[in-house]
């Protein structure tokens, strides 16, 4: 078959002034050869001219009648051609998108090596260049070439999603590459009228395009003011150490571990999330913290659901009892429903008011979502935050909770008093979403705070038959351990703790001992579930404790993943991120894991909240007696065990 493509013969010379604005030197042979190979568009006659006029005013460049007279060509002439013009380029565009986006995918650092965790702005912004072939023309060389690549380049401003890392936006418009990336978004995000003018606020701010949307960029970017940027250059990534170096470096992590914590971490305010079921004490758990004998001064942020007003309260508390009462602004009643930097923000905010308190303990809303404000919280450390997530506390009533989960279950289960049955089904299709095929139940409220949930506090123990207490506290910790096998669980009478049990217990990060912990935890679940094993299906039906845990599994259930080997660290994120990203978008709620990386000798540790997650060394080795393997923990919805254990043997090296 003929190739269409022209030859390098009948190549048409890039037109100056296209060349001039930056596109690239052989834009036009390659829209018309795109144009050529597409049956929609092939037969209508688009030559190079057609396109020239109709890219020089598509991109406003240029105004009509500035065209007909460089071209000499009529107005009608011009309309005549440029509709159908412009649809060709309208379809072969998307491939023209592809090709670049591939082009993008190798030059652009950040779309290889996707950030794992910069869930403080949905987007992130760059300009990426692009290589072209040298102009011969001196004045156009030095225009296209960048000092930094040491090549002429031309420069396309790209925005992707720091959640899914897809590419949001790639700016058609290439801009030479002598240009500096912050004149590039300065044009792309200025409002501009019909005139291209750029627009003003009243008070003689310009107009930008996501002024109320920050966007994440790096330090090129930041004198503009919808752009977020480190506040210094993030370190340079450390080259990977010898195993003698891992050794010594920990001995010294252990021995700095205090001085450290002082300096770093505790420069740092820590904050926990307490959350709960209505009525479950969280209130008389902020009390008591209050007035025990902490010694620091805490900050109380109270967020009550359903409020109309957008105002809450910030009360801080100092180590004398002394509180001032502060105000913080959100826009919407509920953490949970607002965008979360703004809630980061206010914090942030909070602390730049009122200097030196030491501790945050925000009370969430009886029925808000702790995952969504978590993740909000759980910020980067190339993002300088003054603030760390520390853990999410979550206290059960364990006199009501088996109501407050059953009622989730008795949605499903089929009543025969017709009345009812028609009740339930509402309540059911609220609960049940249909995904193709798939059908994923919804969790309840209270399921979530628990799934969410580092520390469980089981609470109103009083109120339990203090006769059976034992027997009791066994069956409701069963119940919570099949939703969360993870949380730590502490019995508590009107919320009462050994407060270094609850505060500062840096649930977030990297700590092996903390996983340890967890895993064991697991383990021993395990171990319960297979010495509980039955001869029969029958035998097993029969058998109340078995019955019972089926059915906790209908909403939430825990898919533990146990596998030797090592994994190639890059492949571990692409899969994990997957699964959180798309596979089973907010399906899963927490992971955690033990993960062993292929030629590192240190353990690493994964994390993870909705969709934000990380994968980071632990500090501590693999010992050579020790069988390397890899241990994952997934709660969510609907989880199968089966599939995400074979999916992740998949990438096992
Ligand atoms: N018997 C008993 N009562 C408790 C215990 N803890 C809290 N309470 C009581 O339970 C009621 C609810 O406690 P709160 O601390 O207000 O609960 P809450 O979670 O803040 O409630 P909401 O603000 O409605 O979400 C109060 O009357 C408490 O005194 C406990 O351990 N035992």
């Amino acid at each position: 078959m003929k190739n269409p493509r022209p030859s390098k013969k009948q190549k048409t010379q890039p037109n100056l002034i296209l060349y001039s604005l930056g596109f690239e030197p052989d834009i036009i042979d390659k829209l018309l050869y795109l144009i050529e190979c597409n049956d929609e568009v092939k037969n209508k006659g688009i030559k190079d001219k057609h396109i020239i006029w109709t890219l020089l005013y598509w991109k406003q460049y240029l105004p009509i009648t500035e065209i007909c007279v460089t071209f000499g060509i009529s107005p009608k002439t011009f309309l005549n051609h440029y509709g159908e013009t412009i649809h060709a380029l309208w379809v072969v565009c998307k491939e023209i998108m592809e090709q670049r986006y591939e082009q993008l995918v190798e030059s652009v650092g950040f779309l290889k090596h996707p950030i794992t965790k910069v869930n403080y702005r949905a987007i992130a912004a760059d300009s990426t260049s692009i290589d072209i072939e040298t102009p011969t023309d001196y004045q156009i060389q030095k225009k296209f070439y960048s000092g930094k690549s040491k090549s002429h380049v031309v420069k396309f401003h790209c925005e992707v999603s720091t959640t899914s890392y897809r590419l949001l936006l790639l700016h058609p418009e290439g801009f030479p590459g002598a240009v500096h990336d912050i004149k590039i978004a300065d044009q792309i995000y200025m409002e501009k009228d019909h005139n291209g003018e750029p627009q003003y606020y009243s008070n003689g701010r310009m107009i930008r395009r996501h002024d109320k949307f920050p966007i994440l960029g790096d330090r090129a970017y930041i004198s503009l003011p919808n752009f977020v940027v480190p506040h210094k250059r993030s370190k340079k990534k450390k080259e990977k150490p010898t195993p003698d170096q891992v050794v010594h470096n920990n001995f010294k992590k252990e021995q700095s571990l205090k001085m450290t914590e002082m300096t770093n971490v505790n420069k740092k305010v820590p904050v926990t999330l307490i959350t709960g079921f209505l009525g479950s004490g969280k209130t008389t758990f902020l009390n008591y913290i209050l007035n025990e004998n902490h010694g620091k001064k805490i900050a109380v942020i109270q967020n009550e659901y359903g409020q109309s007003i957008g105002i809450e309260t910030a009360m801080i508390v100092d180590s004398n009892g002394e509180k001032i009462q502060e105000w913080l602004e959100f826009p919407n009643g509920c953490i949970c429903c607002t965008v979360k930097d703004d809630f980061l923000q206010s914090i942030e905010d909070l602390l730049k008011r009122s200097d030196k308190f030491d501790y945050i303990l925000i009370e969430s809303t009886g029925m808000g979502d702790p995952g969504q404000i978590s993740a909000s919280l759980w910020v980067d450390e190339e993002l300088e935050s003054p603030i760390y997530f520390d853990s999410i506390i979550t206290l059960v009533d364990s006199k009501h909770i088996e109501k407050h989960i059953e009622k989730s279950k008795l949605n499903n289960n089929n009543n025969n008093n017709n009345k009812e049955k028609e009740k339930d089904k509402e309540e059911e299709e609220e609960d049940i979403e249909v995904h193709g095929t798939d059908i994923k139940y919804y969790s309840t409220e209270v399921e979530r705070q628990i799934a969410f949930a580092d520390i469980i506090l089981l609470n109103k123990i009083d109120l339990l038959d203090q006769s059976n207490l034992n027997n009791e506290i066994k069956i409701i910790t069963d119940r919570i351990k099949s939703i969360n096998p993870i949380a730590k669980i502490i019995t508590t009478e009107r919320s009462v703790v050994p407060l270094d049990k609850v505060l500062d217990v840096k649930a977030y990060n990297p700590n092996i001992d903390l996983l340890k912990d967890y895993l064991e935890q697991l383990q021993k679940q395990e171990q319960q579930t297979h010495n509980h094993q039955h001869n029969n299906e029958d035998e097993s039906k029969s058998c109340g404790e078995c019955s019972t845990k089926s059915n906790h599994s209908k909403f939430i259930n825990t898919v533990c993943i146990t596998e030797d080997g090592d994994v190639d660290l890059t492949e571990f994120n692409r899969w994990i991120g997957n699964l959180l990203w798309e596979d089973k978008k907010d399906c899963i709620f927490r992971c955690k894991g033990l993960i062993s990386v292929k030629g590192d000798d240190e353990k690493y540790i994964l994390q993870g909240v909705y969709a934000t997650f990380e994968v980071l060394p632990s500090g501590l080795l693999w010992s050579k007696d020790e069988k390397r393997h890899n241990k994952i923990v997934l709660i969510g919805e609907s989880l199968n065990q089966n599939e995400l254990e074979q999916s992740f043997k998949n990438k096992l090296l």
